[in-house]
């Protein structure tokens, strides 16, 4: 039988979701594929991949999307590795870079500067990792992954994108959800979404075997992250994809 090609982002914040997808029985059944978040999008429209954590900022441009399974990446409000990095208070920002490795959080940060902020900086796309040494003075930058959990340490004013939305709209918020643009079997379905579930029953296991310096990883995979995709996740999802499809955020520049 051919493989599925799958594709997961290649950060910290996935792996309990892919501790089973690289164990039997799902592991002879599918092709693990690792990118950023943006190139995974681009992955799924290039036909690269058959499924794929995908941004929910890039659901917009796939004129067909199935949502795959019962897990994604979320946080019911502080997500810790999702935010606006800054010198100054955001009153003061002048200019603010966006991550090329993002799609639902530079969508999600355009919708609340607008919204509810109320600021109108220099929007500069940021195109390689260079852009993190220029977040200084009144320039702003958005980082995700664990290159934010990293620039925590750097920086003074840290502006969480998953409590933000979360006070605002009272909802938590899906970052990345499975997602493909064919049908996908049933019976793979269910086992796909069994090794999903495999891995978060072993955090402690996980957090063990992968050291880091830069955070809690306990704390990160159980307080920030949640992965269930819940009827609220869904309707937080929903809520996101109208604001931005009206918004306009949700258009994405080709790479
Ligand atoms: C929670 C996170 O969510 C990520 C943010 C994404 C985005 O902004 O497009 C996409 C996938 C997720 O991995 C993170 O990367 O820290």
């Amino acid at each position: 039988m051919e493989k599925i090609r799958v594709g997961i982002v290649n950060y910290r914040n996935t792996k309990p979701l892919i501790y089973g997808l690289e164990r039997e029985p799902m592991k002879s059944k599918i092709d693990l594929v690792g990118a950023y978040p943006a190139r995974l999008a681009q992955m799924l429209i290039d036909g690269q991949i058959d499924v794929g954590l995908i941004p929910v900022g890039a659901i917009p441009l796939l004129k067909e999307y199935y949502i795959v399974g019962n897990y994604c990446i979320g946080a019911e409000a502080e997500i810790a590795s999702v935010c606006l990095f800054s010198e100054v208070p955001l009153d003061r920002i002048e200019r603010v870079y966006l991550d090329y490795q993002s799609r639902s959080s530079v969508a999600l940060l355009k919708w609340l500067m607008k919204e509810s902020w109320g600021i109108h900086p220099e929007i500069l796309e940021a195109e390689d990792e260079s852009y993190r040494d220029k977040i200084s003075g009144t320039t702003a930058g958005l980082v995700i992954g664990d290159r934010a959990l990293e620039q925590r340490k750097v920086s003074t004013y840290i502006y969480d994108l998953g409590s933000e939305w979360k006070g605002i709209t009272g909802l938590p918020f899906v970052f990345a959800a499975w997602v493909s643009t064919k049908p996908l079997d049933e019976k793979f379905i269910e086992e796909f979404d069994k090794a999903n579930a495999m891995g978060l029953e072993l955090i402690d296991e996980i957090v063990a075997s992968n050291p880091y310096d830069f955070y809690d990883m306990k704390k990160y995979y159980t307080l920030h992250l949640s992965y269930e995709l819940t009827d609220a996740k869904k309707k937080g999802m929903q809520r996101f994809l109208d604001a931005i499809i009206t918004g306009g955020e949700g258009t994405i520049p080709s790479e």
